[in-house]
């Protein structure tokens, strides 16, 4: 069975005090047992986060990171360096980022090759814009992601992958995907990946949706069977709506 995964993309909000208020509040309604809990903070924020975090079973991610080691790469950060701070997952490909900062399959790619290889867990995005949704190009477009995504991966890591279907006009929009039409996307990339790989790493890989996931439609996504979580950009600002989701995902997991 697939343990849920909730994750919370905080993006270019709060500062590291903001941050730390935010954990104080959130640690004790956000553990829950039977699901995975991630928080994707601004890199500023990771070191006081992974220190709060100590003892919980709260997971800290980051938002991004270079794929090389170390380099003349100004502004960049590396796997390594996650490592260091002690940081077990890393947001890669974020339409945000392709689309704000160009970032390419090919890129996507190499980020997630150096994230498994330095036992980091990649949580990758993928997803169509509302121009290719309605030329009717999502499966192509999403399937030409993933296996880009994953190519040069074995078997055994690409399960170690969370991946995130994420439609570009469903990010902040207040415009979610039908939790139908999010299960079908989902699905066809399960298959996808039962395509490159085989059907054992299709069952064992999470796939989450992400776009516009609230406290008040999280349940339609996860009694999807093929929905293994959320991440969650705005309802994941606020602790209290935060510990919604992931108390949503507890109880579904029980009844499970
Ligand atoms: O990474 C999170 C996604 O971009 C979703 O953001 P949202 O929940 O604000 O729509």
């Amino acid at each position: 069975m697939r343990t849920p995964v909730i994750a919370g993309n905080w993006k270019m909000y709060k500062t590291v005090n903001e941050a730390l208020e935010y954990f104080t509040s959130f640690r004790e309604k956000g553990e829950a047992e039977g699901v995975e809990t991630v928080l994707c903070a601004p890199f500023v924020a990771l070191p006081a986060l992974v220190e709060a975090a100590k003892g919980s079973r709260i997971g800290i991610g980051a938002q991004n990171m270079h794929w090389e080691e170390e380099g003349a790469f100004t502004g960049e950060v590396g796997p390594s360096m996650l490592n260091a701070v002690g940081v077990p997952y890393v947001v890669i490909g974020h339409s945000e980022r392709r689309t704000y900062f160009a970032e390419t399959d090919e890129a996507v790619n190499k980020k997630t090759q150096s994230a498994i290889s330095h036992d980091l867990v990649p949580i990758v995005c993928v997803g169509e814009t509302l121009e290719e949704k309605e030329a009717d190009r999502t499966q192509e477009v999403v399937r030409e992601q993933v296996v880009k995504a994953l190519a040069g991966l074995s078997s055994d890591e690409v399960t170690q992958v969370v991946l995130a279907y994420e439609p570009v006009w469903a990010i902040g929009s207040g415009k979610s995907a039908t939790a139908e039409d999010a299960e079908e996307v989902i699905r066809f990339v399960r298959k996808t990946v039962a395509d490159q790989y085989d059907q054992q790493v299709a069952n064992d890989i999470r796939i989450l949706y992400g776009g516009s996931v609230k406290p008040g439609n999280i349940d339609s996504f996860l009694e999807q069977p093929d929905i293994d979580g959320a991440l969650v950009g705005g309802a994941s600002l606020d602790a209290d709506s935060f510990a919604r989701l992931v108390e949503a995902a507890a109880k579904r997991g029980g009844e499970g």
